[in-house]
């Protein structure tokens, strides 16, 4: 291709670099960043070319140039990605493969038993994937897209420049070519961060071949001491860049790998990337060279506490504390330790300042999980799920679980002029930054925790690719890195993204009730006993959110070996709505005793509620009225709607019917709003024992009004309902029933 750059490629070459279309518009209408960009466009387009390399280098680093600028000048970001599409990783060792060439690749496919040795040679940009050109030792250039690689989803282009520096050379194992999703240029796709091999420059691999471009321009130099890469290091730290901080070290530590201070300072850095487990080993190795520095030595106890701590195996942080008495910080994580020992086998909790402590944004409560009368079975013939050990009343805790992941919009702030999409095909669901988060926390998670990459592997990930993993799992022993650049295992990336998608729970606030109000940016986790819990649309178990921490509780009276299930989609939503959503995103009809009931109802009548559901509230008393009237009809009165005993699509008109009767101020609307409130919990399954609004109390007046051997299954709705309740009996002046109510409501929540 020949000339100037028509505006249709330039477009195109825009665009393939996942430059948003506003970006890409503002940049065709920029004339300066549409002639820097369009000079360049050519020598990329020109593929054939011998000097390609070097051109598609200096091209590429023009137009990172113009996307940094067009992010500079704050534009509202469109984003736009797809999960679900099953992608491959690698289990192959290098040393298996035979090396391949990019002119050998051009075909659409994922090139099994081959890599590809080739040169990173221009520097990156950095959108949801980090693109980089790169070459190969016969002169063939390519582009390189890099997915969910650690750390680098909000990360600087600084970092992602160390992190790709120009002149690195790294072999791509089974490498996927494919053509780009927006523009014409082709390209390298990596999914799986664990396919990247960087190779030593002295390697025997490296050493074989030259490289067409010869000497790269803008090639870091890099120490070649110890001393040095310490201090390299340090800088990293100091700017807080605690990926490239840890690869600084751990190079260091190949030159010398008893270097203590390399090794302190590196289990510093994992513990802020949260990778504990090859933290605590770096801190251990520096205890167990019990050298004659207290301060080192107190340092290092301290992070080894810190990194068993941040991992849960609190007798360890116990085990050090033991050993070193005199250490103050370390008795600090051995306090806390021991209150956490207490939790996990007790299931005691401070609920109270549990409860005040996650009200704040992006709420993280510093406790422990605990798995109470609880086991993971597969029953013969059924479906693998959570059961009951033992006997266990209303109310009792079965379990309280600390994501494996969370993420939350606050995490990341700057990226709130974002509109991002994130289709999943395995879902049909069109999801959102939060996510697409996910996936990239997962693969961090895994990387240094082979453990957590077991639970993965156990976890439900779609009917056609079966758990590779027993649950539950004896612990295996832990290794650390061998470099961060290395995880500990290959990354399963289409197993991590079919776990997220059937697996993610939206965290629930009711401080914002952000789930009502159907916010596009919810919060979300990955946890591993909720994850075993099968749907009923009438669960046995309740469950709440304490910032990102899950706790579960008996719903009833259970009785050893009954389910314990939870709901995926509220039984409060009309049948069509349920089945529609639980049949797209999980892949089964529900058979639960309320969708038995519905179906036993017909269609009509679940179309008629789920008409009645879309419906905006009624505005005055009679259409409140005639609504409740209406959705009644609408039950029939069958066996199965007697064996399920609730009507939960009619808790809202009850609801409304109660504000209408409030608003309306008609003779007797304390008392028809309380019955109507009352009716609004009863169709939720709380039985309601005594629903007098005067005269003397039926029976001693601590008895609560309530069955409490029966927990509504909506606990998140019921609150405001029983405060209302409260606050109208207060208002008639009966302050002891009043009291009652609001005993229900703490019972309620506890
Ligand atoms: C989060 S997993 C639940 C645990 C899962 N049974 C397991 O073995 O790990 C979700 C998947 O479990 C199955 N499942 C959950 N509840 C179900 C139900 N009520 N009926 C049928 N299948 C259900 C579906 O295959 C769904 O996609």
């Amino acid at each position: 291709m020949a000339g100037q750059a028509s505006g249709a490629h330039l477009a195109s070459m825009l665009a393939s670099m996942n430059l948003s279309p506003e970006i890409v518009q503002r940049m065709m209408r920029d004339p300066t960043l549409r002639q820097t960009v369009g000079s360049n466009v050519n020598s990329i387009l020109g593929r054939g070319d011998s000097q390609q390399g070097s051109n598609l280098a200096g091209s590429f680093e023009s137009m990172r140039q113009s996307a940094l600028h067009a992010k500079a000048i704050h534009l509202l970001v469109l984003r736009q990605t797809f999960l679900g599409t099953d992608p491959e990783h690698s289990v192959e060792n290098l040393e298996h493969l035979q090396r391949i060439g990019i002119f050998e690749m051009l075909v659409r496919k994922r090139h099994k038993g081959t890599y590809l040795l080739c040169r990173i040679i221009s520097k990156p940009t950095h959108h949801l994937s980090i693109d980089v050109a790169v070459e190969d030792p016969d002169a063939g250039t390519s582009m390189l897209a890099i997915y969910h690689y650690p750390f680098t989803l909000n990360c600087s282009i600084n970092e992602v420049d160390e992190l790709f520096p120009i002149g690195a050379i790294i072999a791509l194992r089974e490498p996927y070519y494919k053509f780009a999703s927006r523009g014409d240029v082709p390209m390298i796709r990596v999914d799986a961060a664990s396919d990247i091999i960087f190779l030593d420059p002295h390697s025997e691999l490296a050493r074989q071949v030259s490289w067409t471009t010869g000497d790269t321009v803008d090639t870091p130099s890099y120490p070649t001491t110890p001393e040095g890469w310490k201090n390299r290091g340090n800088g990293f730290f100091k700017r807080k860049q605690w990926l490239c901080a840890a690869m600084a070290y751990s190079d260091g530590l190949k030159l010398a790998p008893s270097h203590h201070l390399l090794l302190l300072n590196r289990s510093q850095a994992y513990l802020h990337l949260h990778w504990y487990n090859s933290a605590a080993h770096d801190a251990e190795s520096v205890l167990s060279m019990h050298l004659d520095d207290s301060v080192i030595n107190v340092k290092a106890a301290v992070r080894s506490a810190n990194a068993y701590y941040g991992s849960a195996m609190y007798r360890d942080v116990l085990r050090v504390a033991g050993l070193h008495p005199g250490n103050a910080d370390v008795q600090t994580t051995s306090s806390k330790a021991k209150e956490r020992l207490q939790e996990t086998v007790t299931g005691v909790y401070k609920w109270d300042s549990i409860y005040s402590g996650s009200r704040g944004p992006a709420s993280r409560p510093d406790i422990a999980s605990f798995q109470g009368s609880v086991e993971v079975v597969t029953p013969p013939h059924g479906r693998r799920g959570l059961f009951v050990t033992r006997n266990v009343k209303a109310g009792e805790l079965l379990l309280v679980s600390k994501p494996i992941v969370s993420y939350y919009p606050e995490d990341n702030p700057e990226f709130q002029h974002e509109l991002f999409t994130c289709f999943n095909f395995l879902t049909d669901k069109l999801g959102n930054r939060c996510d697409y988060a996910l996936i990239d926390l997962l693969v961090q998670r895994l990387w240094d925790d082979p453990n957590a990459a077991k639970t993965i592997q156990a976890l439900y990930s779609g009917s056609d690719l079966p758990a590779s993993t027993i649950y539950p799992f004896a612990p295996i022993p832990t290794r650390p890195l061998s470099h961060p650049r290395t995880p500990c295992v290959d990354i399963d990336i289409k197993r991590v993204e079919r776990v997220a998608s059937h697996n993610t729970h939206d965290i629930e606030d009711d401080m914002k009730a952000v789930k009502w109000m159907g916010r596009h940016d919810m919060a979300v986790g990955v946890y591993e006993l909720p994850s075993f819990c099968n749907h009923s649309c009438l669960p046995s178990a309740t469950k709440v959110f304490f910032g990102d921490v899950i706790v579960m509780r008996a719903a009833r009276d259970l009785s050893r070996g009954e389910e314990v299930t939870s709901y995926y989609r509220p039984g409060t939503k009309p049948y069509n709505d349920r089945a529609r959503d639980l049949n797209r995103v999980w892949g089964f009809t529900c058979d639960c005793c309320i969708c038995l009931a519905d179906r036993a109802d017909g269609q009509a009548a679940l179309s008629l509620r789920a008409r009645v559901y879309d419906e905006p509230a009624p505005s005055t008393l009679s259409s409140a009225q005639q609504r409740v009237a209406e959705l009644l009809s609408s039950y029939v009165d069958t066996r199965e709607r007697r064996l399920c005993g609730v009507k939960p699509e009619l808790y809202f008109a009850y609801h409304h019917l109660a504000m209408a009767f409030m608003t309306s101020r008609a003779t007797g609307w304390r008392e028809n709003a309380v019955e109507a409130f009352m009716n609004a919990l009863d169709v939720i399954g709380m039985v309601i024992t005594d629903r007098s609004t005067s005269g003397p109390l039926p029976s001693s007046s601590a008895t609560l009004p309530v069955d409490t051997a029966r927990f509504p299954a909506f606990p998140r709705i019921c609150p405001s309902v029983i405060v209302q309740v409260a606050s109208l009996l207060e208002s008639m002046g009966q302050r002891a029933r009043a009291a009652n109510w609001l005993k229900v409501g703490v019972w309620g929540e506890c």
